[in-house]
């Protein structure tokens, strides 16, 4: 899907700035992998001439991606895990969905961890995340001494069995 198709339900997509920073400049743009994805596919941007990065099980990193982005006001940038990853390897994103503030204009990074019971090694390039882009509400508090009645109340936490 190119940069300016509609979705299929015809929105036109958000226009993100998006700049690559030197130690992923050889790295193409994350892209969406199908026609349908919901995410971007983020890459390990460690350097060309850099060592690979070893997770021992348990360990976890702060994995660069090479990539600074202006979010239009009004959205976020979630991070999220690549099932394959997480399925194949115990490698996840360790504080699942990431939350890219529409006003953060560092470099995106994930907090990755191997939850396997084997070594991962992370490559430059190598697609570690995704990136979904969403909008965001956001709320007024109202302070109240009551809330309204409900019938779920105060049951929660498995009130309504298995
Ligand atoms: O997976 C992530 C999560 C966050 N961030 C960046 C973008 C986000 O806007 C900023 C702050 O994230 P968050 O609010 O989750 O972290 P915090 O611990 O509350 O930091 P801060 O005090 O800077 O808000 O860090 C990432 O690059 N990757
Ligand atoms: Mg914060």
């Amino acid at each position: 899907m190119t940069a300016d198709a509609g979705d299929r339900a015809g929105r036109q997509p958000v226009r993100v700035a998006v700049r690559r920073l030197a130690h992923g400049a050889d790295l193409a743009l994350p892209a969406y992998e199908t026609a349908g994805a919901a995410g971007l596919d983020l890459r390990a941007a460690l350097g060309v001439t850099a060592d690979p990065l070893v997770l021992a099980p348990g360990a976890r990193a702060l994995v660069p991606t090479g990539l600074a982005i202006a979010l239009p006001p009004g959205y976020e940038a979630q991070v999220r895990p690549r099932s394959g990853l997480a399925v194949r390897l115990g490698l996840t994103v360790l504080n699942s969905p990431g939350t890219v503030d529409a006003d953060y204009r560092g470099e995106i990074k994930v907090p990755l961890i191997n939850h396997g019971q084997a070594a991962v090694t992370i490559e430059h390039g190598m697609r570690i995340a995704q990136m979904v882009i969403a909008p965001v509400t956001r709320a007024t508090l109202v302070e109240a001494a009551e809330l309204d009645a409900t019938a779920r109340g105060e049951g929660g936490f498995g009130s309504t069995g298995h």
